[in-house]
């Protein structure tokens, strides 16, 4: 048995997990030793949380920052004490880490060295909140562990069978070919979620499939035969549906008119919509779902509804690129545990075919749609460890 430590590293969260792995390339072939999550980091309320294998709690605590926020940095030192202190730390024989946007030229897992992570950094502009917490992790463990094999697992990579049409801008062809073209992201939990889908359809025909990875930062993919065909997010992981505080799809007149009439900075634009926009920006109360389902203020309300409005618009968008929809799935943080947004967004989608079973929706059984939907509903928990635990046996043990 060979243990695979996986980073996940999110906008908000650093996810990771320890898995054991016996030879087995399916899935299934992984088992959890440890799962951990760290979550509100760049807030004052970060928390880390640990399960065994079993899913027992082993660790639930409240952090505590040196200054006034308890951020990234602190969390990987904080999980690199606790892998050192494993009894059977010496038995990890690859790290896999996800690392958000891959550009143009990484379009696969790739092994980790100098070369590949300067690379990298050199994309860390495009996912500014992502890429620099993805890479800082195999930075020190390129100090600490120099023999361990490290892999980068791309969430752009899924999204690499999408069609010219479905990728490109209309911008100038000369901007086209440099790389401005919409690569996509979540493509790990997508990549998850199409592999499960057979399991639980009973049939390797999935048909055409709409997925909303709900999270933090939120996207639609839509997936024909397992391939990611088009996907609300573009260039950047701004794109799309209004997220936790990124903005989502906007008129690129608003950026300009910022620029130019507000006498903003670009540094200043850049924090407003990926930082200050979204659930936070239109409810004024929280970027977390928790609070905005639970706050009487109307505004919490109005930015419910507008991030189930837009989900509902981008559905009707990939159905049509789609030319049909025969599965709406979905999954992450708020896909797997907000029934009352599933609700909102599948009543707007009862156009489509979609017809819920509204006890189902409550329970969170994984199939929640009626037994004669025409479009079939599931609410399927994402597993982007167990996919970057494959990838990174895959690649190099
Ligand atoms: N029980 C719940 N009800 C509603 N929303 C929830 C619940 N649990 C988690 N969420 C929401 O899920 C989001 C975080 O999702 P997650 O997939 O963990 O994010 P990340 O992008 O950081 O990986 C937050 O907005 C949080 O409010
Ligand atoms: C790409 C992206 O938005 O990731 P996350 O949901 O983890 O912030
Ligand atoms: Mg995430």
């Amino acid at each position: 048995m060979r243990d695979i430590l996986v980073i996940n590293s999110g906008s908000s969260s650093l996810k990771f997990a320890l898995l054991g792995w016996g030879g087995d390339l399916s899935l299934d072939g992984f088992s959890v030793h440890y799962q951990g999550h760290f979550s509100g980091l760049g807030g004052r309320q970060a928390r880390l949380s640990i399960r065994d294998g079993q899913g027992a709690v082993i660790r639930d605590d409240h952090l505590i920052a040196d200054v006034d926020q308890y951020d990234h940095a602190a969390a990987l030192s904080e999980l690199l004490n606790w892998m050192d202190a494993l009894p059977d730390a010496g038995r990890i024989s690859a790290i896999g880490h996800r690392i958000v946007h891959g550009g143009r030229h990484y379009r696969e897992p790739v092994r980790l060295d100098e070369g590949v992570l300067k690379d990298l950094e050199t994309l860390i502009p495009l996912a500014p909140l992502h890429q620099p917490h993805g890479l800082a992790p195999v930075r020190s463990l390129f100090t600490l562990r120099p023999d361990v094999p490290q892999v980068a697992c791309f969430d752009t990579s899924f999204h690499t069978t999408q069609a010219p049409v479905a990728q490109a801008f209309a911008l100038p062809r000369h901007l086209t070919e440099a790389g401005l073209i919409r690569y996509g992201f979540h493509g790990l939990s997508y990549d998850y979620i199409s592999r499960r889908l057979p399991d639980h359809l009973g049939t390797l025909e999935t048909g055409r499939v709409v997925a909303a990875h709900l999270g933090n930062g939120a996207s639609l993919c839509a997936i024909r035969d397992g391939a990611s065909v088009a996907s609300t997010m573009g260039f950047t992981a701004l794109d799309g549906l209004p997220m936790g505080t990124r903005c989502g799809t906007i008129d690129p007149g608003v950026v300009l008119h910022l620029l130019t009439h507000e006498n903003m900075s670009p540094a200043q634009v850049s924090d407003l919509l990926y930082r200050q926009s979204g659930l936070l920006g239109v409810s004024g109360v929280s970027a977390d779902m928790r609070d905005l389902i639970q706050s009487p203020v109307p505004a919490a309300r109005e930015a419910v509804e507008l991030f189930s409005y837009r989900i509902i618009r981008e559905i009707g968008s990939l159905a049509a690129a789609l030319e049909g929809l025969d599965h709406l799935v979905f999954t992450a943080g708020i896909g797997e545990h907000a029934a009352p947004v599933r609700a909102m967004v599948c009543q707007g989608c009862e156009w489509l075919g979609v017809r819920i079973d509204e006890a189902r929706n409550e329970c969170g059984e994984i199939r929640i749609s009626m037994d004669d939907s025409p479009v079939g509903v599931w609410v399927i928990p994402t597993d982007e460890e167990r996919m970057i635990a494959w990838h990174a046996a895959r690649c190099c043990l």
